[in-house]
């Protein structure tokens, strides 16, 4: 390490800080840590490293600094961000481009340069008086060829909490990756603070990811979409990396599937944020890999995927004991630590939220202060007891459903794809593409889902979201729609793709599914990947037959699935897939410079034979009306 470099560090850390760090032998590190100590120019130093008594003191801290605050139930805490800082904010994220670098308009980039000043100045001192933390982390399963280790400076205890909580110790693995560590940086202050330990300056609020250095800076934020480095940030620099060493990085669900005879059959799923991923992750009799970010690599020509992510940190709204009986029981079970977000802090030291089955608290305390029931806001609308994007933060490790190959460096075989989306209108609940490139394209990069409030922002507006990452690409979309189609170059066998839909309506605006009829949905898929069962094939791929279907309701959710309820879901509405066919095209040539002839072909080809199907059958098809089950 340069002199002068050791001398500022050993200053600023302290004996017993610098001697953790530099059981780590990087110079890339040392000079990373001295720069931002420069700029952000902290009080004083904590070198985290994996022990439970340095996860202790972050998690003190929290208290301390009043980020967190205890519960009632041992290991429990509590965290309000501010009013203006529940969910990700889209339009100060930017990725950093030089002149010329061609994102497409769907992509918020700023000029390099510029972002590197802005940030530069808007982080001089932010640190002033404050505690620099610095956490170390693993991407993936330490020690496999997926892992990517992480290291994230933050001046916020609840974050440091959180990414101790959702992710891989990493101190270890730096030391023994040592020079070599090609490793993610984020750099993270919450800025000054309100009263209610909340960010107070969130019109300085930035997240700019620079690929270059495989660097993002987040600065006047604390909500964790916007601040946990390994999470939404490490997505975009792994999608990058991904594009570049030819894995991926997608926004995918990984959980097996029990089928007959103790198989487990592993699936991924990409859904949007809060359009299923962690509710389906979790369903009971069922084993969860991870509930959002997934790598995927071919090993021996052989599909297979991590959780890169070693917690959850899950949506709570409509969490209830009967729909989800797994989660239900991990938020209730002392000891272990979880960290409640934005939801109601009762009196009694619990914590209640919109959808809990359980009697709505008298009073409490919400992200917006004081709550009782019935109470309004200033423009007289009625204030929730939590936010619609309140979550929880636990690691994976306390749940009962953990798959046993979650820390398995190879990872596990994929035999399926799924995508889906908030699409009340179109898609029927579950379909099986008719090849690889088709699943790709017309199930995967025709995602259509209405926004939530997972982002700031207006929500219930249909947006397009390829393959439900469209918010954390960092890569062209059609550059990152042909990786994936590219992705079965090499492979010795490829997973099935499907496309599910949990919210299909009635054209009376009534949801035609329960929550749980997703399960039937998991178990027939499970039988079709593994030859159990015959399919209807239709013109946009091949539906389920309803004696398939019945007596896995039966089996599974108890109930008489009738005839009726399956021709509705499974009738296939032409007008609807077509002007959906028009809105796709449009998005793709509208969104970008650079989108693959597959696209155009795979479509139009289903167009085709849709305007063909009308020609015969009408508007809408019955299942019963195809000809060809195979
Ligand atoms: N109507 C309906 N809502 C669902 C279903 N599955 C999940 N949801 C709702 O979708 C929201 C978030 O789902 P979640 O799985 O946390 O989304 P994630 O952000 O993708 O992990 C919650 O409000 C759930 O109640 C379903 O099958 N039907
Ligand atoms: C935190 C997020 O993840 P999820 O997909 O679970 O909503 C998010 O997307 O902001
Ligand atoms: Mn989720």
């Amino acid at each position: 390490m340069d002199d002068n470099v050791a001398k500022f560090l050993e200053e600023r850390l302290g004996g017993e800080q610098y001697a953790k760090l530099t059981k780590i032998s990087n110079g890339k590190l040392y000079d990373f840590i001295a720069h931002f100590i420069k700029l952000l120019d902290p009080a004083s130093v904590f070198v985290c490293d994996d022990s439970t008594g340095d996860l202790s003191y972050i998690s003190e801290k929290a208290i301390h600094d009043g980020e967190e605050q205890r519960l009632a139930m041992n290991g429990h805490t509590i965290h309000f961000d501010s009013p203006l800082d529940q969910g990700r904010d889209k339009e100060h994220t930017n990725i950093l481009v030089d002149p010329g670098e061609e994102m497409g308009p769907e992509i918020s980039t700023r000029d390099r340069t510029e972002g590197l000043k802005d940030i530069g100045e808007v982080m001089d001192g932010i640190m002033r008086g404050r505690q620099m933390l610095i956490v170390f982390a693993t991407l993936g399963p330490n020690g496999s060829e997926f892992a990517i280790p992480a290291v994230q400076l933050t001046d916020s205890p609840y974050v440091a909490h959180s990414e101790k909580l959702l992710y891989r110790p990493g101190y270890e693995e730096f030391i023994r990756q040592g020079e070599q560590a090609h490793f993610f940086k984020f750099v993270h202050s919450e800025g000054e603070l309100t009263e209610s330990k909340t960010t107070k300056n969130i019109d300085k609020r930035r997240i700019y990811i620079d690929l270059k250095d495989d660097t993002v800076y987040s600065a006047n934020t604390q909500y964790a979409g916007n601040t946990l480095g390994m999470k939404k940030m490490a997505m975009r620099l792994a999608i990058h990396r991904g594009s570049q060493e030819g894995w991926l990085c997608e926004h995918m669900l990984v959980m097996g599937i029990h089928g007959p005879h103790g198989r487990v059959t592993y699936f991924t799923g990409a859904f949007p944020s809060m359009c299923g991923k962690t509710s389906t992750a979790m369903l009971d009799g069922e084993s969860i890999v991870g509930d959002d970010i997934a790598y995927l690599r071919k090993i021996d020509g052989v599909v297979r995927a991590v959780n890169c992510e070693h917690g959850m940190f899950g949506i709570i709204l409509g969490v209830n004991s009967k729909d989800d009986p797994i989660q239900w029981k991990a938020l209730h079970a002392p000891g272990h630590q979880v960290i409640f977000s934005n939801v109601l802090r009762t009196d009694d030291g619990g914590v209640y939220w919109e959808g809990k089955d359980a009697a709505v608290p008298e009073h409490g305390v919400n992200f917006k202060g004081e709550w009782t029931p019935g109470k309004l806001d200033k423009d007289g609308k009625p204030v929730p007891a939590s936010h619609a994007n309140a979550r929880f933060t636990l690691g994976l490790g306390m749940l009962e459903n953990l798959d046993k190959n979650v820390d398995n460096p190879d990872g596990v075989e994929v035999s399926a794809y799924v995508y889906g989306g908030r699409d009340s209108d179109t898609w029927v609940p579950v379909e099986e593409s008719i090849d690889w490139a088709h699943g790709i394209v017309a199930f995967g990069a025709s995602i259509e889902s209405e926004t939530t409030a997972a982002t700031i922002g207006k929500a219930g507006v249909r947006q397009h979201n390829p393959m439900s990452n469209l918010d954390f690409l960092s890569i062209p979309l059609g550059k990152y729609l042909q990786i994936n189609v590219d992705f079965a170059k090499g492979a010795k066998w490829l997973p099935k793709i499907f496309g599910v839909n949990y919210f299909l309506q009635s054209r009376h605006g009534k949801f035609l599914n329960g929550k749980n009829d997703k399960k039937v949905w998991y178990k027939w898929m499970e039988l079709r990947c593994n030859g159990d069962v015959k399919a209807i094939k239709t013109v946009t791929g091949w539906i389920p037959e309803y004696k398939d279907l019945a007596p896995l309701f039966k089996d599974i959710i108890g109930r008489e699935y009738t005839h009726e309820e399956y021709e509705a879901e499974f009738s296939l509405r032409i007008p609807e897939n077509l002007s959906k066919i028009d809105r796709v095209i449009a998005s793709w040539k509208n969104s970008t410079h650079d989108t693959p002839e597959v696209l155009f072909t795979e479509l139009e080809a289903q167009r085709a034979r849709l305007l063909e199907a009308q020609k015969t059958f009408g508007d809408e098809v019955k299942p019963s009306q195809w000809s060809v089950i195979a």
